[in-house]
């Protein structure tokens, strides 16, 4: 019989589902060595938020199949390595939506009425009204940062509310918007129209402190601030001062830049601040939600089926999946590349599948790629199967089509994004040894294969660009890994991809623009 082992507490019916298959074994609060030690006689490994499954957890995990994440975010799985390792990692993408939707919204109104230090002083035996004279959200606007499924429940009910909707989401079309009764916005008018502005966005390099002191600046003295998304989103140092300042009238936080929170000045802070232990997800229906949802993907995945909500590999028959997994790779791949060059929403997807590729059977690519358009802006909740929705609820339109005639390479995958920024493409192949290269960007041909961080330019084709360009990365002290120029015609257009060993710090793609004959530049993570 397989053995489960579950490391933070689930939902009892969570565990009876995964007894179906299996012998369950429930041990929390292990420290790291204890659960290295332990890790290897188990074929699946059940957590929530409290267990970091880091790279020598999975690599001593060495009968592991499956890991399976109670809830939305899988930020504390090595995912990489567990895709390394052939182990899926399966997470509950829906299951604690409307949790955190009402957390959400309970901390508006408590912030608005000073709910909890009313409740303490109450407790304290003072009868005092005056202090907590509140204010009413009827009318007033809440500005919604993140307009995916919890963004969306917050709309409807704050809507019934008698509320005014902003949004600021930039992967989602304006009907889509309109449709949640939404006014799509920009941040910068969000952060000055709203009275409260409520978070419901994953947390990427780019929402890392997306609320700043600048931003923070630009709110109204009166309006109050929700996170129930992901600690670090906002910079909790200029929170405090913000509100030490009254620049701002109050600011809920569940999440935290590092849980459990320490030292914090937002606690000296009085009744303007509410304070929750990540309790977003914390209702019992949640809980049985997500162990449910969680412990039947395990049950499925021990079984030989597949599951539906797998974060790293997707739910296919098994012996298409095996055709195609190099492939899924080379497809996820270039359709993160070729969102992030194309910035912005991205409106028109082109795929089309060439050489041996060009055959029905090839249909997950499409999907692959689409996973992958839309990692930048659903990070772990996109996956195979919710990929294709979640891009039509986008308003994203998908042209498929085949070409067999190509013959470069025995298959080759070609995007074409289309958004409000622009258009961009690229090519990619598998090379004999089933590494992945890219082989062409925006009609250049290269040669390359991708790496973590990398940057493009589109320049002259002239003497003296490449070395300029290698001395103000050097000045800004980025490391080049590697390399390479494509081009159509001597002296004519061309590309240039470089490949660096650390992010591109912020503020250097205006400057590498400003190189005489760069006329464009572009920076990605895959
Ligand atoms: N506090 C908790 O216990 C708890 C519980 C569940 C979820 N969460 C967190 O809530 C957040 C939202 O979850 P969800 O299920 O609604 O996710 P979702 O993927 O359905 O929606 C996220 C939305 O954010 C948008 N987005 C991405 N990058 C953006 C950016 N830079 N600016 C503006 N919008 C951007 C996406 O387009 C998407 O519409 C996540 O961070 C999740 O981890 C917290
Ligand atoms: O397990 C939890 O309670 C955290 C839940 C939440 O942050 C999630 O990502 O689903």
């Amino acid at each position: 019989m397989s053995k489960v082992l579950v490391s933070d507490p689930i939902d009892q019916a969570g565990i009876d589902i995964l007894s179906q298959v299996a012998t369950v074994d429930v041990k929390t609060n292990l420290k790291p060595a204890e659960l290295i030690e332990i890790i290897g006689e188990y074929d699946a490994l059940m957590i929530r938020s409290g267990t970091q499954v880091t790279k020598e957890i999975i690599e001593a995990g060495t009968q592991l199949k499956i890991i399976g994440r109670a809830g939305v975010g899988v930020d504390n799985v090595d995912v990489p390595a567990a895709t390394r390792q052939g182990i899926v990692v399966v997470n509950s993408p829906e299951g604690n939506t409307i949790a955190a939707a009402e957390h959400a919204l309970a901390m508006m109104l408590s912030l608005s009425r000073y709910i909890p230090d009313a409740n303490a002083s109450v407790k304290r035996n003072e009868w005092d009204r005056k202090t907590f004279v509140g204010a009413e959200v009827y009318k007033k606007t809440l500005g919604i940062v993140g307009l995916g499924k919890i963004g969306s429940h917050v709309a409807a009910v704050a809507r019934a509310m008698g509320m005014r909707l902003l949004a600021f989401d930039p992967f989602i079309s304006t009907e889509r918007a309109e449709q949640i009764g939404c006014q799509l916005v920009d941040l910068d008018l969000l952060l000055q129209q709203a009275d409260y502005i409520t978070l419901h966005i994953p947390k990427t390099p780019e929402t890392t402190h997306l609320i700043n002191a600048e931003r923070l600046a630009k709110m109204k003295p009166n309006a109050r601030i929700i996170n129930c998304a992901r600690g670090g989103i906002i910079d909790e140092d200029a929170l405090a001062a913000a509100l030490k300042e009254g620049k701002i009238a109050g600011a809920a936080l569940d999440v935290y830049e590092s849980e459990p929170l320490g030292e914090s000045q937002l606690r000296a802070i009085g009744k303007e601040v509410i304070l929750t232990p990540h309790l977003g997800a914390s209702t019992t229906e949640a809980q049985v939600n997500v162990a449910i949802d969680v412990a039947e993907q395990i049950r499925d995945v021990l079984l030989g089926l597949p599951a539906r909500s797998a974060v790293n590999i997707p739910g296919l028959n098994p012996d298409v999946l095996e055709e195609l997994k190099p492939y899924m790779q080379l497809a996820e791949t270039l359709g993160r590349l070729v969102g992030q060059l194309a910035g912005g929403r991205v409106e028109l997807l082109n795929v089309r599948l060439q050489g041996e590729l060009a055959t029905n059977k090839s249909q997950p690519l499409v999907v692959a790629a689409l996973k992958g358009l839309l990692y930048q802006a659903l990070r772990e909740r996109v996956n195979y199967v919710n990929a294709s929705i979640e891009a039509k609820e986008r308003g994203i339109r998908v042209i498929e089509t085949r070409d067999a005639s190509v013959k470069d390479y025995a298959g080759s995958l070609h995007l074409e994004a289309t958004g409000t920024l622009g258009t961009h493409s690229v090519t990619g192949a598998l090379l004999g040894d089933g590494e992945i290269y890219l082989t062409n960007i925006d009609g250049f041909p290269i040669s390359v294969p991708p790496s973590q961080y990398m940057v493009f330019t589109l320049h002259r084709d002239m003497p003296g660009i490449i070395g300029k360009l290698g001395s103000l990365l050097g000045s800004f002290n980025v490391n080049i890994a590697s390399m390479q120029v494509g081009r159509k015609i001597v002296r004519g257009d061309a590309v240039m991809t470089l490949s660096i060993d650390d992010p591109l710090p912020d503020g250097i793609l205006t400057e590498i623009i400003k190189v005489p004959g760069i006329r464009d530049a572009y920076t990605v993570t895959l």
